[in-house]
């Protein structure tokens, strides 16, 4: 199961690589112009820092043809691992096709219902991203679309894989995790908070003053065995 990074910010990002096993970055449209920079900039730092890690960007164009031609010229400037977001609707659906069938990576955005995403598969998309939280606050259940979306690709037999998006806690990411989906893309905020290092830190802090009680000189094992 793959990690992603939801964000746009470049220290974020590498803080979250530093300390983290993770597969790429995500964006879109609201991420990118949250930088305040030339969006062309942030993403050909992203992608200098990533190396050939996945990097999803999206299109703005509406219309199947716009749509298209975006996808192409951002996949030139980005190269090969770069994953083309396109809402799924009926224009995105139409420049899925298309573009499935040049060989470039589609992700199918904007998901909030299982059939929006079965139209994805059908169109070829690598990815359907369903949006949890956004589903969640319409009163609806995200993470059981999630798993009905995955039931689909199982039963079908799709090579679709989901990339869960909009995660606001720790405990939304956790029940996909256990279901087994294809991928999880959160901001690097509520990555953070996947450990909570003040009570780690203080069992830490317990287990190194007991420690000390045998000897406040030695410190660490290594004191002992050298
Ligand atoms: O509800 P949010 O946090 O804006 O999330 C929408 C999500 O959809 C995506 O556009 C899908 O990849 C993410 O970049 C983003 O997390």
């Amino acid at each position: 199961m793959k990690l992603i990074i939801d964000d746009g910010n470049i220290e974020n990002i590498k803080e979250i690589y530093e300390y983290f096993e993770v597969d790429g970055v995500t964006t879109n449209p609201s991420i990118l112009a949250k930088q305040g920079k030339n969006p062309k900039n942030v993403l050909k730092e992203i992608r200098e820092f990533i190396k050939d890690d996945e990097l999803h960007i999206q299109v703005l164009s509406n219309k199947a043809s716009d749509i298209e031609k975006e996808a192409r010229i951002i996949v030139k400037e980005f190269g090969e691992n770069t994953f083309i977001k396109i809402p799924s609707n009926k224009e995105g659906f139409k420049a899925m096709r298309n573009l499935v069938k040049e060989g470039i990576n589609v992700t199918a955005t904007a998901i909030y219902s299982p059939m929006q995403a079965f139209l994805a598969m059908k169109a070829g998309a690598k990815y359907v991203a369903p949006y949890v939280n956004r589903i969640d606050n319409l009163g609806y259940d995200g993470l059981y679309t999630v798993k009905k979306i995955q039931n689909i690709i199982d039963t079908n037999g799709f090579d679709t894989e989901i990339l869960a998006a909009s995660f606001k806690n720790s405990n939304q990411a956790l029940s996909l995790i256990e279901y087994g989906i294809g991928a999880l893309t959160c901001s690097a905020d509520v990555i953070r908070k996947f450990v909570d290092d003040r009570n780690v830190d203080k069992a830490v802090d317990d287990f190194a003053k007991d420690f000390e009680k045998l000897d406040n000189i030695k410190k660490t094992m290594i004191d002992y065995l050298s």
